[in-house]
């Protein structure tokens, strides 16, 4: 997306003041605040190297910059803020939908069996549901000035704006009778660690709601259109030990069928609660779905639970796999290390996923303590000349006598030749930068005369293949719960997240308006350089 840049030329150490009466500089100090190129809207302060305090207005959004001359813009926000964080309900299109006592009873866990005739199981005198005006506080860190590390701030004086976001879980009154309940579950994009996890306890949950016809659609959204592909009963004894092992019951795949297809055939099959586990390609297919739910006036929830193994899904604390997939990577740099430590002149060189953030290597050069060089997508480098890559290696094999690196796949792009081919859901396939790496690395020590025993790791698949450990587990868990309960409350078009250790309901939009990325000023990012200890490779 094309972006304005702006230079307001106040020194990064001192607070930006507001000119008055200029409208050059009232332009710059309209800030941007929609969805479309910024996290949450805020503004990303950047300190450039000249010292200056860099903001960014997207040109596409400008016209909802704010302008901070106005004495009501931080109400204004907040305003915009609620409409833009609403989750969409079965009511905004079935205004008069009927809602009943929850079958979900705090109480009593056992699958409800019987009839719903007498009307539903009540628990009335002790109410532990979750009020629908309940909020999270999504932005906890006050930060004093834009100039503090990984500042995000939405006026040049860092200004405390309060943001909340819909709490998630168990409402007292739900939208939908759970005997009318067809609920499907399908599972898109690669794999990721806890995908077995979060199906099991779908269903299981929509079990107690008092689901019957619950099924899986194999094969990610392909499984709504493939003739050969048919739907797979799911009940509590087919999931029971699904979680034992990586991988997803259902399958996954990659493109598929058009969002009209997809809904055409959800209405043949009679399905009424989709719950869609997959990356920011599959939001986008869930949100749209949801659209065309809306407009041909289908009551019908549509969830998401958020997968990514690259962690890079915005606004939430993290996604599910995440730690699973730094635990396993951990294991490689492990290997590179030894490996490297062991050889005469060793330099191990580890490529992780991460096809525009660079979570998994930052995270797991941080957890293994093993990395001399972490290279992200986020952060630019040169390989070779005087502050490359390859002289700080030469600097490390002369010092330490060894070295690993850790890449991610989306890193250093600009140093691979471009493919310009796209995989069957659109993404760009990269330039393998782990195998230049390792190749040049090579070459180079071959020219300065100096012996070097380069050894590559590429543990991708067998990372993504994992089963979850035990804290993406719970996440999966509470996640898997908590959409069940979305849906039943009415909600559709929604995902589900974890935000400042609370669970929490998000409109897909807000989550996938562009991949979440490493903040190269992030004090994360800053701990892993002080770790590893490399310099700047410009
Ligand atoms: N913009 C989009 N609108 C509708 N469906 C999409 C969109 N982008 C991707 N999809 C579909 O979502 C599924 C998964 O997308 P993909 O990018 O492969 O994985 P992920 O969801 O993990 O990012 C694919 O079936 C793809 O066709
Ligand atoms: O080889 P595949 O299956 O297309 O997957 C490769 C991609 O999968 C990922 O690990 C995760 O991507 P998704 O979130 O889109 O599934 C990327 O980092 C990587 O580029
Ligand atoms: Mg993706």
């Amino acid at each position: 997306m094309e972006t304005l840049s702006h230079t307001i030329t106040t020194s990064a150490s001192a607070k930006p003041r507001l000119p008055r009466n200029d409208n050059v500089h009232r332009r710059l100090l309209r800030f941007r605040h929609g969805f479309s190129s910024l996290n949450l809207g805020t503004l990303r302060s950047q300190r450039s190297s000249s010292g200056f305090f860099k903001v960014e207005c997207s040109q596409q959004s400008s016209k909802n910059c704010i302008d901070f001359t106005d004495p009501d813009w931080k109400s204004k926000f907040q305003q915009d803020f609620e409409r833009r964080f609403n989750i969409p309900h079965i009511t905004d299109t079935f205004p008069d939908a009927h809602l009943f006592p929850s079958t979900f009873c705090l109480r009593m866990r056992t699958p409800v069996t019987e009839d719903f005739a007498e009307g539903y199981p009540s628990d009335e005198e002790w109410h532990g549901y979750i009020n629908n005006n309940d909020r999270v506080l999504l932005k906890v860190i006050h930060y004093s000035s834009p100039t503090s590390a990984g500042a995000e701030c939405i006026d040049p004086n860092c200004t405390w704006v309060e943001q909340w976001v819909h709490r998630a879980g168990p409402r007292e009154k739900i939208y939908f009778k759970p005997e009318e309940v067809k609920a499907a579950i399908v599972t898109c994009g690669g794999l990721c660690p806890g995908l077995n996890d979060v199906i099991r306890q779908i269903v299981i949950t929509l079990e107690i709601y008092g689901v019957k016809n619950i099924v899986g659609i194999p094969f990610g959204y392909r499984g709504f259109s493939d003739k050969g592909l048919a739907e797979m009963p799911l009940s509590r004894k087919v999931v029971q030990n699904i979680h034992l092992s990586g991988g997803s019951l259902l399958g996954v795949s990659r493109g598929g069928p058009s969002v009209s297809d997809i809904v055409s055939s959800m209405e043949e099959r009679g399905i009424n609660m989709l719950f869609v586990l997959g990356g920011n390609g599959t939001h986008a297919g869930a949100n749209a779905i949801h659209d065309e739910c809306r407009k041909r006036k289908l009551k019908v929830a549509v969830v998401g639970v958020p997968k990514t193994i690259d962690n890079d899904i915005l606004l939430m604390d993290k996604t599910f796999g995440f730690d699973t997939a730094v635990e396993e990577a951990q294991r490689a740099i492990n290997s590179a290390y030894i490996e490297a430590h062991s050889a005469y002149h060793g330099i191990g060189v580890v490529k992780l996923m991460g096809r525009s953030s660079g979570f998994i290597a930052m995270q797991s050069s941080l957890a293994s303590g093993q990395v001399d060089i972490c290279l992200i997508p986020e952060v630019p480098f040169n390989l070779h000349g005087p502050h490359g890559v390859l002289r700080h290696l030469k600097y490390l094999i002369e010092t330490k006598g060894s070295a690993v690196v850790c890449v991610a796949e989306g890193a250093g792009q600009n140093l691979v030749e471009k493919t310009n081919a796209t995989d069957a859901s659109g993404n760009i396939v990269l330039g393998d930068i782990g195998v230049r790496i390792q190749q040049e690395t090579k070459k180079y020590f071959k020219e300065i005369g100096i012996p070097a025993d380069v050894k590559y790791i590429d543990p991708t698949y067998m990372i993504r293949a994992c089963r979850a450990n035990a804290s993406d587990g719970i996440l999966c868990t509470v996640l898997g719960q908590n959409a069940v309960h979305g849906a039943f409350a009415g909600y559709s078009g929604i995902t589900v997240g974890i935000c400042n250790t609370h669970y929490v309901y998000f409109p897909i939009p807000e989550v996938i308006s562009h991949p979440r990325e490493v903040d190269p000023n992030s004090r994360m990012w800053h701990r892993c350089l002080t770790s590893t200890g490399q310099p700047d490779f410009i």
